[in-house]
């Protein structure tokens, strides 16, 4: 790939290319844009077919978190690591030690968290080495895992949209089909369950389908047929790029809401949801309770103002469907032209000669 053209084509700032042969690590710590401060977002570890395809999931997630920090009204800029590895064989102390070195040494440029292979302990052992890394254990002070909270916020969005497509909020009747059933879907069934909606789900994970079909008394589904199940939502939340050419003329579901990064293939995606009246609560927005939990712990973590703000998630989605309809655009457009616009404001009104030294990261 001709990384310095991608890099050029969307602005990145900066690409950390991480190595530690005793450990194992091979990491890509990518940042974005920092214009509303330091760059957050979680360490994903995975194995990919190719250090290329790593690359690239590093660099679009990257993005993905410049926008939904700034659309979360957080003052924070967007990165995001990935780990090349398979977080079941090959995590180790040293590894997570030596990325906590790596991260330490950006100097507060980059703050990281847990993401799909991650885990509270292994960003613990990050504490080790680094302040910046937070969803680390409630004991020193900090909010643990962020999925609760993710899964909080996609519930709100997900109303919030249901009240567009359904004309009432209330789930209680509906029919989910939810894809992947791991830390952040497991929550999210268990709001979705209390409110009386049906659950179908599917996972590759078989212990994890069992959880929710004991539970919560999902139906479980093959992972291929889980787009072309007769249900009202369709709720993504294993990996991205599940709303492509292959997948939309099977969707069934006037609303797709989940937690998934990067949901749309390509943005040609979202026009063809758009047009066919399907609401879409577009991923970073609706997904953002976790990073809306953790970043409060830079300003000493108070669970309560936390989760206050992971429920204007709703009124977040209430404001993307109202711009979309009120500009006839698709509401990826909308929640992206809201994130720009913000980013652009700080850019424009910062002078060159008066920068702000301050730190956010109070912990220091
Ligand atoms: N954990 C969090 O707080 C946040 C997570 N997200 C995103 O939400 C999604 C889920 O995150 P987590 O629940 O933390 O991860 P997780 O790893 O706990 O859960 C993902 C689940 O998806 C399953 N899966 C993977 N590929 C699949 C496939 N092809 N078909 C069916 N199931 C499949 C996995 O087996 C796993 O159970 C990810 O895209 C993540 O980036 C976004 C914001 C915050
Ligand atoms: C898991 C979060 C704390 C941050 C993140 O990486 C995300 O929202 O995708």
């Amino acid at each position: 790939m001709e990384l310095f053209k991608y890099l050029e084509q969307y602005d990145y700032e900066q690409v950390v290319f991480c190595q530690d042969e005793q450990s194992g690590l091979k990491a890509i710590i990518a940042i974005h844009d920092t214009t509303l401060g330091p760059a957050l977002g979680g360490t994903r570890m995975w194995t990919y077919a190719s250090e290329e395809d790593a690359i690239i999931d590093a660099l679009r997630l990257a993005r993905g978190m410049t926008y939904k920090n700034a659309a979360a009204g957080l003052n924070l800029g967007g990165g995001k690591t990935v780990i090349i590895g398979d977080p079941r064989k090959d995590k180790n102390e040293e590894m997570f030690r030596a990325f906590g070195r790596y991260i330490q040494s950006l100097n507060g440029r980059y703050i990281t968290a847990e993401d799909v292979g991650t885990t509270v302990e292994d960003m613990d052992i990050i504490y080790q080495e680094t302040d910046y890394v937070t969803g680390i254990s409630p004991e020193f002070g900090s909010s643990g895992n962020p999925s609760p909270a993710t899964a909080y916020g996609v519930y709100r969005g997900m109303k919030a949209a249901a009240k567009e497509a359904f004309g009432t909020d209330s789930l209680e009747g509906k029919v989910v089909a939810v894809q992947g059933v791991g830390n952040v879907a497991y929550h999210l069934c268990r709001h979705l369950h209390e409110e009386g909606a049906r659950l179908i789900v599917t996972d590759i994970n078989k212990e994890a389908v069992k959880r929710a079909v004991d539970d919560f008394g999902a139906k479980a589904v093959d992972p291929d047929e889980i787009y072309s199940v007769d249900c009202d939502i369709y709720a993504p939340c294993a990996l991205g790029a599940t709303i492509n050419d292959e997948t939309i003329p099977q969707i069934k579901a006037k609303v797709i809401a989940g937690s998934a990064n990067n949901q749309l293939k390509e943005s040609k995606h979202g026009d063809i949801i758009h047009e066919k009246g399907i609401v879409y609560a577009p991923d970073y927005v609706i997904n953002a309770g976790g990073v809306i939990n953790v970043a409060d712990e830079l300003y000493g973590y108070n669970r309560e103002r936390a989760m206050k703000k992971v429920e204007t998630i709703y009124d977040a989605i209430e404001k993307i469907i109202e711009i979309s309809r009120r500009d006839q655009v698709p509401t990826y457009v909308a929640a992206d032209r809201m994130a720009e616009e913000r980013i652009n404001r700080v850019r424009n009104s910062r002078s060159q000669f008066l920068r702000n030294e301050h730190n956010i990261l109070t912990r220091k």
